[in-house]
Order: structure tokens, then sequence, then C-alpha cells
């Protein structure tokens, strides 16, 4: 038996990547398993082009046990083995991977699967084991090899008889320390969620010995425990399967066995994509909103495969904020991996990605718009709050990608309408998107501001979400129409006529409306003769760039910087309560003032703004009627 030596560097290096690669250890497993599957995928090529060589599938898999008594775990294949040579080159030179050589040697170009490349992976093993043996039969040699490590001296290379050609790797788990239960390793149950957690999707059956618990006879209740050899991964990925093969249960099943929500979704997309970078994917849009969603705690995220095998839980990357609710899985032959295979080495081909996602999201929402109307309403109650953000954030550099996608209650239509839809049927006379904003519906419906406005038939969507307005304001206009909110300070109704009458008696009762202001100092900005109030007496607007429901938000938020609206108290001057109004002001400048701080706390109620004095307020109301 010749013992060989690592070379130095080799030796620090196995040291680093035993240590310091690989954030978790389970990852070793993975590493085997797509060593085996490439094994077996080696044979299926060489059958491919060699006569001699048959391939039959039933014949080719991994089969994984672990023997608690002596610790070892075994990773068995029935792939290409390797001889001698291939051993001391794969197997004792770090780095150095034989199915990279095999990809280039045989000019293998798209469509094959061999997912080694860095000539690092079996090396993990050393995470979880203090020796390591393989014991291998080459397809191309009699003899078969036994390979030996304890991964830091060096190995050992000697002959061994082995009856098939094939691998099979014994892995010494080490004894359990304070901070590791190594134990795990050779647990069935952990075992097989390792499988299905990153190797779910390898071609060739994983088998291993499942324990269940059982019915002894058929018309017996008492249980036994049963052993029998499964497949435990799934093998052919969904995404992989033609889309006309697939009916919405199967999306479902999946759905639910990716634990992607306890709802079904609302809808899915299959994607497939032959461009720049290729990749598959399978999106969900779940129908209930995740009860975190809108907290700090949720991750958005999509599973991430390379050639089936899982490489991140949660690449949040593939999926911008506004679509963060899209659950799913991309799966891309094209990604630069780095040599843990945890992190992507290049983000060029996951821009790529997240940008054709995006593209194809937004569409698939458009045309659920368009013809499944009652869905995307759906859709839209849960997540249509992190669309508007989502036209609000940064600035608003996606407001034209998602200005389509948002929907608004009407005023007319009782019922969520698009902006197209509100501009399409817009009076050829009214000049802007009104909307209004407050609590609730039944709330906004009420607003003195809307009565001139729904007199005129102009319809009004109604803003009941903290975001809306702040939405709004960036968007700013939608086909060339300016949104116009039913407070802000001039909404521009009038004909020439109404103005000059307006203007009129603004000259008219000028004194009094000043009068008023000085009453009222730096509580309002000005007080006015309102063009807007039909039936109720006083309303509040606003001017400049801060709405009161604005200021309602902004004062609520825990860095409340006392960002106000410019307030103006509208009076209507049609009103029986202005006529008494004047009256009393020529004759009792007291009751005037009285009067102008109950008109103005009414505004403020109206407004869902609080009063500053209620007890004052009440006094005042006392007074006026006593
Ligand atoms: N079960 C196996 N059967 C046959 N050859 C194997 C087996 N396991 C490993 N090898 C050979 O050993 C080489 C090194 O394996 P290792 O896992 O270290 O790297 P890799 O799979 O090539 O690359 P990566 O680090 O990207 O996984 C492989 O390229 C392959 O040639």
């Amino acid at each position: 038996m010749e013992t060989k030596q690592f070379q130095a560097e080799s030796k620090r290096l196995l040291e680093m990547m035993i240590n310091s690669i690989y954030s978790q250890k389970e990852i070793f497993l993975r590493e085997l398993i797509s060593n085996a599957s490439d094994a077996i995928d080696k044979i299926y090529y060489k059958a491919l082009t060699d006569d001699q060589i048959s391939f039959n599938q039933e014949d080719y898999f991994v089969k994984i046990s672990a023997n608690k008594a002596d610790r070892t775990l075994h990773v068995v294949d029935t792939g290409i083995g390797m001889t001698k040579e291939e051993l001391e080159s794969n197997l004792g030179t770090i780095a150095k991977s034989g199915s990279l050589a095999f990809k280039n040697e045989n000019e293998m170009k798209d469509g094959q699967e061999i997912i080694g490349q860095f000539g690092v992976g079996f090396y993990s093993s050393f995470m979880v084991a203090d020796k390591v043996v393989v014991y291998t039969k080459s397809l191309n040699d009699e003899q078969g090899y036994k390979w030996e490590s304890t991964g830091v001296e060096g190995y050992t290379i000697e002959p061994y008889d082995k009856e098939d050609v094939g691998t099979e790797i014994i892995i010494y788990i080490k004894e359990n320390d304070e901070d590791v239960n190594y134990d795990d390793f050779l647990d069935e149950h952990q075992l097989k969620t390792i499988v299905k957690k990153y190797s779910d999707f390898i071609r060739y059956p994983i088998k291993m010995d499942v324990t269940e618990q059982k019915p002894k006879s058929d018309d017996d209740d008492e249980l036994v425990e049963v052993t029998e050899e499964k497949t435990v991964n799934s093998m052919v990925p969904i995404w992989r399967k033609n889309k006309q093969e697939l009916t919405d249960e199967d999306y479902n099943a999946f759905y639910q066995e990716k634990h992607f929500g306890f709802d079904n979704p609302l809808t899915h997309l299959h994607i497939s994509v032959d461009g720049m970078v290729r990749f598959q994917s399978i999106l969900y849009i779940p129908e209930q909103l995740p009860y975190d969603y809108y907290s700090k705690e949720f991750e958005k995220g999509l599973e991430l495969y390379s050639n089936g095998v899982l490489i991140m839980e949660k690449s949040a990357d593939l999926v911008p904020d506004h679509f963060s609710f899209l659950k799913g899985i991309v799966d891309s032959e094209d990604l630069s991996l780095n040599i843990s295979r945890e992190i992507l080495q290049q983000d060029k081909q996951v821009k790529l990605i997240a940008k054709n996602i995006e593209k194809k999201v937004k569409n698939h929402l458009q045309s659920m718009l368009k013809n499944a109307r009652e869905k995307y309403e759906k859709f839209f109650e849960a997540f249509g709050r992190q669309l508007k953000f989502g036209v609000y954030s940064d600035f608003g550099a996606n407001k034209e990608k998602l200005q389509d996608l948002l929907l608004f209650y009407s005023s007319q239509e009782k019922k969520l309408v698009s902006l197209a839809e509100y501009v399409d049927r817009m009076p050829e006379d009214q000049k802007y998107i009104y909307y209004a904003s407050g609590e609730s519906h039944d709330r906004i419906e009420k607003l003195p501001q809307t009565e001139m406005l729904k007199d005129k038939g102009y319809e009004i969507l109604y803003f009941t979400e903290e975001v809306d307005e702040f939405a709004i304001k960036m968007l700013m206009n939608y086909k060339e129409k300016e949104f116009k909110s039913v407070a802000s300070g001039d909404l521009d109704l009038d004909d020439e006529e109404t103005k000059k009458e307006a203007e009129k008696q603004k000259e008219e009762h000028k004194e009094l409306l000043d009068h008023m202001k000085t009453l009222l100092g730096n509580k309002v900005k000005d007080v006015r003769l309102s063009t807007r109030l039909k039936s109720h007496p006083v309303c509040l607007t606003a001017e400049g760039d801060v709405s009161i429901e604005m200021e309602k938000v902004l004062k609520a938020m825990p860095d409340n910087q006392n960002i106000e609206a410019n307030k103006i108290l509208e009076i209507n001057n049609k009103h029986d309560i202005f006529q008494s109004l004047v009256k009393i002001y020529e004759t009792d400048p007291d009751k005037a003032a009285l009067y102008t701080n109950i008109l103005y706390n009414q505004a403020l109620l109206i407004e869902g703004l609080p009063i500053e004095d209620p007890v004052a307020f009440s006094n005042d109301m006392c007074k006026v009627m006593v």
C-alpha cells in the first residue's frame, strides 16, 4: 500500500475548504449526490455515443443508507466509477474536476446536466467525517480500488475487488460535540429531509430504506414498523415538464409540497426562456395575504436552482419589491456559481432573469385584469397596497410600469376601477382626475368637498389607504390628465361668469374674511368663500404639496417632523349660517368670534382631525345654545 502526501498548499487548501467554504454542514450530502448523478450521467452520455454500452434506466440509481451502530453513512452509485489514475487526480488533487474535464473532452454542450465544475465538493464530506473511504470500479477497468483518507495527512489507494461498476462512499460520521449534533447525519428522517431539500430534482432515483408504521394486516389495527426501499426524490422537476401536460392540480400540488403557503395559489405562471440567459420558472401569487406580508419580518425571494440542484432558498434579487408577493422557483443552467454554490459569482445573469420575470408577471397581471377581473380584484385587495408602494418608492422609478395595474374605488361605479377606465369615460369638459381621501368609503361619500363635483357628474376616486395619496403625488398624472384632490385649494370648476361673481363676493366680504383669519391666527393660512360647497356650511382644504390626509399620515409616523398642510377654511356664502355671520359681524363682534371658532372646529371634525381644545369647543356650543 503506498501512501501519498497532499502537497503542502493542498493541505492548507483542504483545511480551508473543510472549515470555511460552506456555511452549512448538511451541504456535503448535496455534493456527494451531485457527484453520483454526474457519474451516472457520464455512462448515459457514453451510451449515447457508444453502441457497446447500454443504458437501462432502472439500473441507475443512488442509494443512501446509514448505520448508526458503526456511525457510517453510505452513498452508493451505479455510475461510471473511477480508475486508479482518476482516483489520484480527482480525489487527490483539490480543485481538479474530472467532471469538468469530461464535459470538455466530450465537447458536451447545451442540455447536458453535469453538475461538477470546481473539483472541491467531495472534500466537503470532511466537514462531518473523521474518515472517508471510497470503493470504486470504473467502466473502463477490470480492477476496483479503495481510496481512504482522514482528510488531514493524505490518502491511500489500494486495489479492491469490487463486483459492480460504480462507487460507494463511506463517511465515518464524527462524534457529537458542543456545537453540532452529528447524529443528524445518521438519522433517516433528517437525511431524507436533506435529500428533498437540495437534491429533489436529481434526474436519477435516490433510494433509501424508509421505515414506516403500517397495519400488521389488512383487518388489524395494530401497527408495526416496516422498512422498505423507496425513491425519495421527485426526479423530474415540474418546471421541465410540458405545460400542456400539467393541470392546475399539478401546480397546486407543487405549491403545497413546497410549503409556499397554506392556501391554494390564486394564479401561476410557468416560464421557459431561451434567451441571453436560459431559465425555467414556476411562479405563484398566493390567494391569501401572508400574515407577515406587510411587516419587517417578511422576506421576499424565490428558490434558485442550478441544473435542478438547490442553490438558494430565497434569492431576493430575483423579484422586485413591488412583486415581492411572488413565490416559486427559478432553475437556470447558465448561472456562474461560486465555489460553495451558495452565492452567485455574477449578478448579471440574476439581473437578466429578474428583468424577465418582472416583465412576464406584469403582463400576466395585466391580462388577468382584462380577462379575469374578479380574480384580479382578489389579488389587488391583498397585494394592491404593495403595487402602490412600488409606484411611490425609488422616487417613482417604476411608476410607469405599475400605473396600469392600480385600482381605486369609484364614486360612480361603486366598485374598483382602473385609471384607464376612469380616463376613458371622463366627460369632455373635465380637466382632472379627481380623488378624495378619508378613512372609509362611507366617510368620503359624505365629505362636503365632493358635493359640487358629484353634481357636475364627475367621477371621484376614493383613497382609503395611507399610501394612496403619496403614490398619486408621485404619479402626478395619467394619460396627461393631472390628479386633483377634492380638497385641494383650487378645483378650477367654474365658468367665467361664476368666477366673476365669486370675485365680487370676495371683495364684498373681504373685511369679514380677513377678520376671521385674524381670529384663527396660524391655525389656517386663509379664510375664503367656497366654490365647491353646496349644502354644507364649511370645509377645510389644503394648498401646496401636503394634503390634510398626508398630514395625518406623517403625524402618525415614528419620526413625526410636525409637517402640516396649509389649511384653508372655506365658507359657503350661500348657506344661511353665512348670512347670520355677516349680520352678527356688524352687530356683535364677540359672537362673530364665537361662530368663527365653532365653524373652524366643525371643519376639523369633518376632516377627522383632532380638535385642539375640546373643552373650549363644548363651552362654545353651550354659549350658542343658551
Ligand atoms: N461518485 C463518483 N463517481 C465517479 N467519479 C466521482 C465521484 N465522486 C467524485 N468523482 C470525481 O471526482 C471529481 C472531484 O469531485 P468533487 O466533488 O470534488 O468536484 P466536482 O464534482 O468535479 O466539482 P464541484 O466542486 O463543482 O462539485 C469529480 O469531478 C469526478 O470526476
